[in-house]
């Protein structure tokens, strides 16, 4: 039996909950994000499971108990996790479980723009129909989707697109030329290869300190004047600041965005003004099936890693060798 309770950073489904106490855990809401809260409210910890605030150096020098990090989500650029590797500490996450739900979320921002659902929605509820004869909306069926990263997000993502009959180009280094035929893409030799074709450029890849600002002023500049760019990976991908610029100089068309380089986005952000973006607050992952698979998930890998079980989704696999005991 395992025993001990485990820090939730922020809230998760239930059933994650559920799947924690069954095996004994006693699952502990946080009461705040900041660093000095989470050291001070994991320090009793045996387990954590943290979402896309992450946890950071500090709390984890702060938690002597602390045997395992699960990470509830794909993304772990957020977590501390060489400190965690040094210090003996397991981190597990749980790449594919909202997957598909991420990549129907690319979809809907790309409708959203190219629909301009916003602003028809405003215009019906003025009772104003001059939008009827203005609206340019664009069919997409034809259009080139470029896709930057071509993981489970990536792959996801392609094979909605060409069920909509897009053209869907994409840049993924590493990955079999039989993924590309599964999914129905052409592989891209290189990134600006795919920014000068695409009428849409969407972002798939881990924010990693490779990554980081892929998308700066050069970048924009190469994309076409009417082309849109998505982002439900992570913000830090792109200049924001390039990209506001970017869309206020009619560089691109519009951008339809998920995630920011500090979220929540600030209310007085620049971005929060362009009439030509489109934002989510983190949402991708946010459907009813996905926040079950992930929380069960996520609980579950933590589990198995105090159960002495080895775990799927071993972010630091080297310390399995060398965790802390119970
Ligand atoms: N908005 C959300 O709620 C949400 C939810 C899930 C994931 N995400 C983000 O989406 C990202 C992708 O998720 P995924 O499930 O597709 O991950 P994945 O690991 O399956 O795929 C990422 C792919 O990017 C590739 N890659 C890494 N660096 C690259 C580079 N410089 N150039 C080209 N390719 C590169 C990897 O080789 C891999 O194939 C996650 O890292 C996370 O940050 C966001
Ligand atoms: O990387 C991921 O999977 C997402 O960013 C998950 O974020 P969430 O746990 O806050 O939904």
């Amino acid at each position: 039996m395992i025993t001990g309770p485990c820090l939730i950073v922020q809230p998760i489904h239930a059933a994650g909950l559920d799947r924690l106490r069954a095996a004994g855990l006693e699952p502990r809401p946080a009461s705040g994000t900041d660093p000095e809260t989470l050291a001070r409210e994991a320090a009793p910890c045996v387990a954590v499971i943290t979402r896309n605030t992450g946890f950071p150096a500090r709390a984890i020098a702060a938690a002597p108990a602390l045997r395992v990090i699960g990470v509830h989500g794909t993304g772990t650029d957020h977590v501390a996790t060489a400190e965690a590797t040094e210090a003996g500490i397991v981190v597990v996450n749980t790449p594919g479980a909202n997957a598909v739900s991420v990549a129907e979320q690319t979809l809907a921002l790309i409708f959203a723009l190219a629909k301009a659902l916003p602003e028809a929605d405003r215009s019906v509820r003025r009772g104003d129909d001059s939008f009827k004869f203005t609206a340019r909306l664009i069919e997409l069926a034809g259009l080139t989707l470029g896709l930057v990263g071509f993981g489970a997000i990536g792959q996801a993502t392609a094979r909605l697109g060409t069920a909509l009959g897009l053209r869907v180009l994409a840049y993924g280094p590493s990955r079999p030329d039989a993924d590309f035929a599964n999914a129905g893409a052409l592989r891209a030799p290189s990134v600006d290869a795919l920014l000068a074709e695409a009428d849409i450029v969407s972002l798939h890849v881990p924010l990693t300190p490779a990554t980081r600002g892929l998308i700066g002023r050069d970048q924009l500049a190469r994309m076409k004047r009417d082309a849109f760019l998505i982002n439900t990976s992570r913000g830090g991908l792109i200049d924001e600041a390039a990209l506001v610029e970017a869309l206020e100089s009619g560089t691109i068309a519009g951008a339809g965005l998920d995630v920011f380089a500090q979220e929540p986005l600030p209310a007085d952000h620049p971005l929060a003004r362009q009439a030509r973006a489109i934002l989510t607050p983190h949402v991708g992952g946010s459907t009813g099936s996905a926040l079950i698979r992930t929380a069960e998930t996520a609980a579950g890998r933590v589990v198995d890693v105090l159960a002495g079980r080895r775990p799927g989704g071993l972010v630091n696999p080297d310390v399995w060798a060398r965790r802390r005991a119970l």
